[in-house]
């Protein structure tokens, strides 16, 4: 087995969505990035890439990189994945928290979840989406932006 864990900021700036875990969902900011901003699919990535120490996704997908702006974050966490399968590996089971005072997340528990396990080909109770507040505390308090840490267990078939 291996363990792996990621952890993602991606900072408000104006929109009318928020894409995570390949999930839209609308809201009255959006999230500044390269690619489509999907910070909890970029922290469950960088989990799968760690558990086997193969980096990070700035190292594969270059924000420099002008072929990922505006990148479908399932598109990146999909390459990561087939790396992690080639070499052998298939994942246990991944537990997310996404940090933000809002959007309210709680009625996109499932979908986001339905949507990794699509990703992740696997199985529903595999995959866990978690959503916490700080309080009103800190930069997400102040609703700057948002932060996901994501955690993997990876197994060997
Ligand atoms: N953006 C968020 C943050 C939290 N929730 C849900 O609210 C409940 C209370 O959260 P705490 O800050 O006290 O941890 C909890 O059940 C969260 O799932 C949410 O829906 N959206
Ligand atoms: C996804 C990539 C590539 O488009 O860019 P961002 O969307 O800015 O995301 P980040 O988490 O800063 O780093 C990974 C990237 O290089």
């Amino acid at each position: 087995m291996r363990i792996g864990q990621g952890f993602d900021v991606h900072a408000f700036e104006e929109g009318d969505h928020v894409m995570l875990c390949g999930v839209r969902i609308a809201h009255d900011r959006g999230l500044k990035a390269h690619s489509d901003g999907d910070v909890a699919l970029h922290a469950l990535s960088d989990a799968l890439l760690g558990a086997l120490a193969l980096g990070d996704i700035g190292h594969y997908f270059p924000d420099t990189d002008p072929q990922w702006q505006g990148a479908d974050s399932a598109v990146l966490l999909t390459r990561v994945y087939q790396d992690v399968t080639a070499a052998g590996w298939r994942l246990g089971n991944a537990d997310l928290t996404l940090i933000c005072q809002a959007p309210k997340l709680a009625p996109h528990i499932v979908a986001m979840r339905e949507r990794l396990a699509a990703l992740l080909d696997c199985a529903l109770d595999q995959v866990s989406v978690k959503a916490t507040t700080t309080e009103k505390l800190g930069f997400t308090g102040r609703q700057e932006g948002i932060a996901v840490q994501a955690a993997v267990l990876l197994e060997q078939p």
